[in-house]
């Protein structure tokens, strides 16, 4: 045998160490620093020299190990049978060494051989034991002897029965599985928590790994887990003691008995079937909707099983097929800002292209400027790029040690990239946006669509499909171009006769007769809806007072706050926005200036409060009809309320009301006062108020 010299033993000191740090980051942390293809690369290495030197071998090698120990603050309790690792075979030519060395273990041949395949499910290993079918125990793999207890977090997923279906179960029984977290479930929680400023996880993995080890299960409870068993163990029930004698049949007596168990679970005979089902995957991969980062072969026979045993840290009679890892490390060459079609504005990194996971990735998303930051990512940067399943490539990490002496810094855009209107970030709002909205090609269609809908100008048969067309087109590229379509030129478009184009350039005649109100709605300012429009429309009279207010007039209009107050002043203040009201005027779009103020407005002066759960009805639904009809609405009792509307179970400004002796309705008669004013019958709500407090 050869003696290592100082060369070997160094080397396998540096992995060693590194090995030791990338578990404790991973398990302990939930925060990754090598990708997992470094990390098997250093671990293949290792096991390599330790194959030629075993001297060199120690209890304590990575190699030998399983996980990390548990972290401080869980209970450590030892597993009854150890939870190990899997070896891993990296391509088609191990998976058929694998079968080999099974068959001449057990002295068969390969195609006599039946393996269950799963899906390797990217997760968190997890331990559960029942004791007379309900659920007692749970505790993650820890380092594969003891593990940390956290049966109260398991408790809280609701894949995992408390008590377990069906009766043939025996005393004692563990499962065990893995706690994943879905695509979807992931970037909905990711998204909360980079607007909310807290931990963002990179991977599924680490969410659900992370979130499994919260020291308060009511914070476990709100995290999306879910928990697929894969294995009923051996040992806590005997082969004998129910007849099953495969591993596979295991897997349908668990689904039984109230668990979710893979749908992608097939057995296969021999190097050829575990091929064929592992290319099946593979291409099924992205489709999933999970991470899988592999899958898992087992001999199905439990006795086979049993006669294999274990080797170190995993079983001789399993192994795990790794896919191409979805992280990637690659270089961040530029970033480009892209305009959505509702104006936000997305930084998007350009890399040096990399196959990620079998496709070629050169873009990436950096969410927003905050995201920027939180990465603490530079142009030039070594960055761990993630692509899973639909989900847009993201990058994930900076590897600042690898930061070049030129990488600069990341300038976020004054100035919209697509039409040069001024972005507009407010305080507390992760997106910034263009502020061009009538203008802007990239809002162009979304402008549009919004123009013609029913309550802004209801321009009747200028549907979605035919603005995208006109769009593509060019014939339109603001509001105004539409007033300028002749019936000639739509008819000659797919799908459009004479005679619907002709209507179509009448309704656009008829639309020009509008509303003040309907024409601000029509402009898509944000955050401007009807109920906005209408006050606003009251409040000035002209297009023209509006246009000139600054920020101090817009506010002091019911129901405009600071932040409508700044999207309305910035919105008025593009050039581009202004050109377009022109148009859109010179093409003859007019209102009668008193058509808002004409309607009846029998409330006019009074000050109203809304309170409780109202049930036909939203809050702000009610707030808004009062505003129509004159009222102003407030948040609190005073003794100038003109009358308090009391849902179901109002509380303390019901007591205050009736306290001042301010009237009080309930919803029933509100609704009816409501219908009644807006139909234009007198009905004063002093009076009306008072005459039903006589009564009570
Ligand atoms: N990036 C890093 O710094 C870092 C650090 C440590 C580990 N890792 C990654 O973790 C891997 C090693 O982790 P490991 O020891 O947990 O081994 P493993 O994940 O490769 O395999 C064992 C695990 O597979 C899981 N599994 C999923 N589906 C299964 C199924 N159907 N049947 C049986 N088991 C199933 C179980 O949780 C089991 O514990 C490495 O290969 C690497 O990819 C990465
Ligand atoms: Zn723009």
């Amino acid at each position: 045998m050869s003696q290592p010299d100082t060369k070997i033993r160094d080397e396998v000191a540096e992995l060693r160490a590194a090995l030791d740090d990338a578990n404790y980051r991973y398990y302990v942390l939930d925060e990754p620093q090598l990708t997992d293809a470094d990390y098997d690369l250093k671990l293949r290495r290792l096991q390599e020299i330790e194959a030629e030197y075993p001297t060199l071998v120690t209890p304590d090698s990575p190699t030998q190990r399983v996980g990390a120990a548990p972290a401080d603050g869980f209970p450590e309790v030892m597993h009854d049978v150890p939870m190990l690792s899997l070896n891993n075979a990296f391509d088609e030519e191990e998976l058929a060494d694998f079968v080999r060395r099974v068959a001449d273990r057990l002295e068969v041949t390969p195609e006599s051989l039946s393996f269950c395949c799963e899906p390797k499910l990217d997760g968190a290993a997890v331990s559960l034991v029942f004791e007379h079918g309900e659920l007692t125990r749970g505790v993650t793999r820890g380092d594969g002897r003891t593990g940390e207890g956290i049966t109260s977090n398991l408790k809280t997923l609701k894949s995992i029965p408390l008590r377990l279906r069906g009766k043939e179960w025996p005393e004692r029984l563990e499962v065990r599985g893995e706690v994943t977290m879905r695509h979807a479930d992931f970037e909905a929680m990711n998204d909360k928590a980079r607007e909310e400023g807290t931990k963002v996880f990179a991977n599924p993995r680490n969410a659900a790994a992370g979130s499994l080890r919260q020291l308060d299960p009511r914070i476990t409870d709100k995290r999306p887990l879910e928990f697929s068993a894969y294995q009923l163990v051996q040992g806590t029930v005997s082969v004998a003691d129910i007849d099953t004698p495969t591993h596979s049949e295991q897997m349908a007596l668990l689904r039984d008995w109230g668990f979710r168990v893979s749908a992608e679970l097939d057995v296969v005979q021999g190097a050829k079937g575990i091929i064929d089902y592992c290319r099946r995957l593979g291409e099924k991969r992205d489709g999933l909707g999970y991470d899988i980062d592999g899958a898992v072969i087992k001999v199905d026979d439990l006795r086979l099983q049993r006669e294999l045993g274990f080797v170190a840290r995993a079983p001789r009679w399993a192994i795990a097929f790794k896919f191409p890892a979805q992280e990637q490390v690659t270089t961040l060459e530029d970033v480009e800002f892209q305009v959505g079609r509702t104006g936000a504005i997305t930084p998007v990194a350009r890399l040096a292209p990399v196959s990620v996971a079998g496709v070629t990735v050169s873009n990436a998303t950096l969410h927003n400027q905050d995201e920027i930051a939180r990465l603490g990512v530079m142009i030039g940067d070594r960055v761990s790029i993630r692509r899973a399943g639909d989900v847009i490539p993201q990058v994930v990490r900076v590897i600042e040690e690898e930061r070049p002496a030129d990488a600069r810094e990341i300038v976020f855009p004054e100035c919209c990239p697509v039409c040069d209107s001024q972005i507009e970030r407010l305080e507390g709002e992760a997106v910034a946006r263009c502020s061009g909205g009538l203008y802007c090609p990239a809002q162009r269609k979304e402008a549009l669509k919004h123009f013609a809908s029913r309550r802004a100008l209801d321009i009747e048969g200028l549907g979605v499909k035919l603005i995208d067309a006109l769009v593509e087109l060019d014939w339109v590229k603001s509001p105004a171009d539409l007033f300028t379509l002749s019936a000639e030129a739509l008819a000659g478009l797919p799908r459009m006769g004479e005679k619907s184009a002709a209507n179509l350039v009448a309704a656009l005649e008829k639309a020009k007769q509008t509303t003040l109100a309907r024409f601000i709605y029509a402009l898509g300012i944000r955050e401007v809806g009807e109920a906005t429009a209408n006050n606003l429309a009251r409040h000035f009279g002209t297009l023209d007072a509006l246009m000139a207010a600054e920020q101090a007039d817009l506010e002091a209009v019911d129901d405009v706050g600071p932040i409508v107050a700044a999207h309305l002043h910035t919105f008025f203040r593009q050039p581009h926005n202004r050109e377009t009201i022109e148009a859109l005027i010179a093409q003859g779009l007019t209102w009668q200036e008193e058509a808002v103020i004409e309607r009846p407005q029998p409330l006019a002066g009074e000050t109203w409060v809304l309170t409780g759960t109202l049930e036909n009805l939203t809050r702000d639904e009610g707030k808004a009809r009062l505003q129509a009809l004159g009222a102003k609405v407030a948040g609190s009792v005073s003794k100038k309320t003109a009358c308090l509307v009391a849902g179901e179970a109002a509380g303390s400004k019901l007591t205050k009301a009736t306290d001042l002796g301010v009237p009080v309705i309930d919803e029933d008669e509100f609704l009816t006062r409501l219908a009644a004013w807006e139909r234009g019958e007198s009905m004063g709500a002093e009076s009306d108020a008072d005459h039903q407090e006589e009564t009570q």
